[in-house]
């Protein structure tokens, strides 16, 4: 049975700033009428202008966050942000393939929109934490140069990221979606997301490419909007189809928010996640 609030984890670190992490997936799962809880992976210090510094925290104090969920709150689904470390990640695909939660969104946080690196995760060493991780996912949210690091195929133009998506999706045996944010064709009117099952089907989404730099956090937002919705039953499909103008009318309303210093040049606001409920 489906719930009336649905109880969604977020597995994520955390932004002092509050545009992006788990302080922007509570906001989130808040707005869509969950039920939020989180276990931290890191503690990173970071405001609108970039990030200063970023310290995971010890792999016990993480499993025993998830062990504590479990023992006693059902989860509707849970998202997966900001992981940091191998460690990290090898515990978190450890407690998934042991709980197994119903509904799994991998967000596959990498770098910060202001282009600090959020991970310590070599690339050998990455590929098979990132393995295990798709695997135990239902639902995986790459941007254009995450997938290309996923992958290792060019992912530059949405055709050649569709054909990397399809691949990504029957090797790990997950759903993808593919966000549109990265595209190059920067002056474009539309920003497309695409929904990639993994017989290789294809649901496009396009929505009005809004010309803003309050874009802090909408990865994580996005993610954490899709678990809520699809905790609360709704298809892959149906929760973009919900979710992608939500996002956009919150990166409309982001710079009246007036948080940070939007005269510097490195400004990234945070997008207005409560901008339904106030408006
Ligand atoms: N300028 C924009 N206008 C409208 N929607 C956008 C814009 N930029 C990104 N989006 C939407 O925001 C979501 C995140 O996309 P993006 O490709 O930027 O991911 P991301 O890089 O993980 O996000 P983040 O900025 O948090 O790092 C997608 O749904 C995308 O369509
Ligand atoms: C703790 C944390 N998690 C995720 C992001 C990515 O968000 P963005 O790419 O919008 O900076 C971030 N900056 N900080």
């Amino acid at each position: 049975m489906t719930p009336a609030v649905p109880r969604v984890l977020s597995i994520a670190g955390s932004d002092s700033g509050g545009g992006a992490g788990v302080q922007a997936d509570l906001k989130t799962i808040a707005a869509w009428g969950g039920y939020g809880m989180t276990a931290i992976t890191a503690i990173t210090a970071q405001n609108t202008q970039g990030v200063r510094a970023v310290h995971p925290l010890p792999v016990d104090v993480v499993r025993a966050q998830l062990d504590s969920i479990a023992a006693d709150i059902a989860m509707d689904a849970v998202k997966i942000g900001m992981l940091g470390t191998v460690e990290l990640m090898g515990a978190v695909a450890g407690w998934l393939e042991k709980t197994r939660p119903a509904v799994v969104v991998l967000d596959p946080v990498m770098v910060a929109s202001s282009g600090d690196a959020l991970t310590a995760v070599g690339d050998d060493d990455g590929r098979a934490a990132w393995s295990r991780l798709l695997r135990a996912a239902h639902l995986v949210t790459p941007n254009l140069p995450e997938l290309a690091r996923l992958t290792g195929r060019d992912a530059t133009d949405w055709d050649a990221a569709l054909d990397a998506a399809r691949g990504l999706a029957a090797e790990h045996d997950v759903t993808v979606l593919l966000k549109g944010g990265h595209l190059d064709e920067a002056a474009a009117a539309e920003v497309p997301d695409a929904v990639v099952r993994v017989d290789g089907a294809v649901h496009e989404v396009r929505g009005p490419r809004v010309a803003t730099r309050a874009s802090h956090g909408t990865g994580c937002t996005l993610s954490s909007a899709l678990a809520t919705l699809a905790g609360a039953g709704l298809s892959w499909e149906d929760a973009l189809a919900r979710a992608k103008p939500w996002l956009a009318d919150a990166m409309r309303a982001g710079e009246a928010l007036a948080v940070g210093d939007a005269s510097r040049p490195t400004w990234h606001g945070p997008v207005d996640h409560g901008h339904a409920q106030r408006s």
